[in-house]
């Protein structure tokens, strides 16, 4: 069994739909995942999941060794790093972004009595600095961009070192030069020997990082298909993915771009 993530048959029903069907997925802790689809395909519910926020309603889903409905998700979340935008609309406007970062050792949003012992004010400090977040340490998160925004929920995410990485659309509405700086930034992280299995969810070939190795297609709940990247992302696949014709390139520097045929 993968140590990381182990999906059997899992379906999600909602309203007597299956918004995922039957999906087994295996992730390792050295592998570093790209989930892509069209809207709606079940890229959210699928890491919803593997963040223990939600309960399949048939198969089974075994998360850094622990099968929900079986364990305690409240002992579970904490080794787990997770930023969306339902983790965003959770942190108060008014915090700072030394606080949001700071908070996440205590597992919630918004600093109220917990104590802090200098090694978490290090470590916080450590992650800011590697997220270029340093001088808007003091700035409350109301007042950041949205690519700050975006860096901040990740550094929140990765101060617990967390045993595995999940990131849905990181980024998403980030303007060019925020797109790239985000993508530079995790390609770095996904490429050290240190950092915990990653996977991440966006829309566009465009912005998978350097570093990533795997990759899933996922269309109205189910698999395409999924493994290593290179032969994931191919014409066929993106095609039968997103429904129109498309054509990706592969880049040297371990980019790639899809555009219509
Ligand atoms: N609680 C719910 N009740 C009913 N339908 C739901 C529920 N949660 C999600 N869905 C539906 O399930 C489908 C998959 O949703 P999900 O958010 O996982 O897709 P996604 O691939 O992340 O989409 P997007 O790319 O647009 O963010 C969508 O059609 C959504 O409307």
């Amino acid at each position: 069994m993968a140590d990381v993530l182990s999906l059997s048959d899992v379906s999600v029903v909602r309203n007597t739909r299956p918004i995922l069907d039957g999906v087994t997925w295996e992730v390792d802790a050295s592998q570093r995942w790209v989930v892509l689809g069209p809207n709606g395909a079940g890229k959210s519910t699928l890491l919803a999941l593997a963040a223990a926020q939600l309960h399949p309603t048939r198969g089974t889903v075994t998360v850094l060794g622990e099968q929900l409905g079986r364990t305690d998700v409240f002992e579970l979340r904490p080794r787990i790093g997770f930023a969306s935008t339902a983790t965003d609309r959770r942190i108060p406007g008014s915090e700072t972004v030394l606080d949001t970062v700071m908070t996440a050792s205590y597992a919630v949003s918004g600093r109220w009595n917990e104590s802090y012992e200098d090694a978490d004010l290090k470590r916080a400090h450590d992650v800011l600095y590697d997220w270029h977040l340093e001088e808007f340490a003091e700035r409350t998160f109301g007042t950041l961009s949205d690519g700050e925004r975006k860096r901040v929920q990740i550094a929140r995410a990765i101060m617990t070192d967390p045993e595995v990485l999940l990131l849905d659309e990181p980024s998403a509405s980030l303007d060019l030069g925020a797109r790239e700086r985000l993508l530079r930034s995790l390609a770095s992280y996904a490429s050290s020997p240190y950092a915990p299995a990653v996977v991440m969810v966006t829309h566009h070939v465009e912005e998978i990082p350097v570093g990533i190795t795997h990759g899933m297609l996922l269309r109205d709940g189910a698999v395409v298909t999924a493994g290593p990247l290179a032969e994931t992302l191919t014409d066929v696949n993106l095609t039968e993915t997103f429904g129109v014709n498309l054509h990706v390139t592969a880049h040297e520097d371990g980019r790639y771009s899809a555009r219509a045929t």
